[in-house]
């Protein structure tokens, strides 16, 4: 993941966006952390995982086919006949696209609000992790567990304040004055939850943020 790259590409998104809504030198960041935490729920609505009341609780990983809308059969232009059924041509009858993973554009959804927070703090550095902190072995599947880490970590980030003296210690030993420590654990807990968790590659995030970074431009340039 070219980090830098994404960053840059993020100040011009939020700098358009405040430009755009008339909104420059306001502070935005406690908005940030809401549409980070709405972000992070839609990411786990779609995920499934903590579902117990429910049979299907597969994530969202693949879309519905929009020629068919899931059902993989049906009268509708564009079907193949095969014998007695009517099979979808868009989906060759598995009622799925493909393309879609709403899952990783929740993700990626994330990603925005993330580095967005960490541009408007100055906290650009807690961003770039070691390697080790994506170690597969290290991370032991319990995503409930470690979502609700996230989260905590993420308000700690947010309410708890240092003195310059704690900060002082904070910077010693973790390379961070504590705020900006506590995001970062957040961030590299996301990560694990996104590579470890659910298989994302480094390379699919980055290529779906690009995609969606495109959308939210697209978004601007049509008044959204
Ligand atoms: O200052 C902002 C505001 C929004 N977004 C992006 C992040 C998400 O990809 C998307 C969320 O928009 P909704 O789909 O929730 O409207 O907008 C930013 O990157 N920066």
């Amino acid at each position: 993941m070219h980090l830098a790259k994404l960053i840059e590409m993020q100040k011009d998104l939020d700098g358009r966006i405040r430009k755009e809504k008339g909104l420059e030198g306001e502070e935005l960041v406690p908005n940030t952390f809401v549409a980070l935490q709405v972000e992070l729920a839609e990411f786990a609505n779609e995920g499934r995982w903590f579902k117990h009341w429910k049979e299907d609780r597969a994530p969202r990983t693949s879309g519905k086919c929009s020629n068919c809308q899931g059902k993989g059969e049906g009268f509708f232009s564009g079907n193949r006949y095969t014998g007695n059924i009517e099979v979808c041509v868009a989906c060759d009858g598995t009622g799925i696209n493909e393309k879609e993973n709403p899952l990783l554009e929740e993700f990626v959804d994330g990603v925005h609000f993330f580095l967005s927070i960490a541009i408007q703090n100055g906290w650009d550095d807690a961003l770039y992790i070691y390697e080790e902190q994506l170690d597969p072995g290290d991370f032991d599947g319990d995503l409930t567990a470690w979502y609700l880490e996230l989260t905590y970590f993420l308000n700690k980030s947010y309410f708890e304040n240092s003195n310059e003296e704690e900060n002082q210690k904070w910077k010693k030993y973790y390379g961070f004055p504590a705020k900006q420590y506590w995001f970062r654990i957040a961030w590299v807990m996301f990560l694990n939850i996104g590579i470890n968790g659910f298989g994302f590659s480094p390379e699919q995030i980055e290529q779906a943020y690009l995609a969606k970074n495109k959308v939210n431009h697209d978004r601007q340039t049509n008044g959204y």
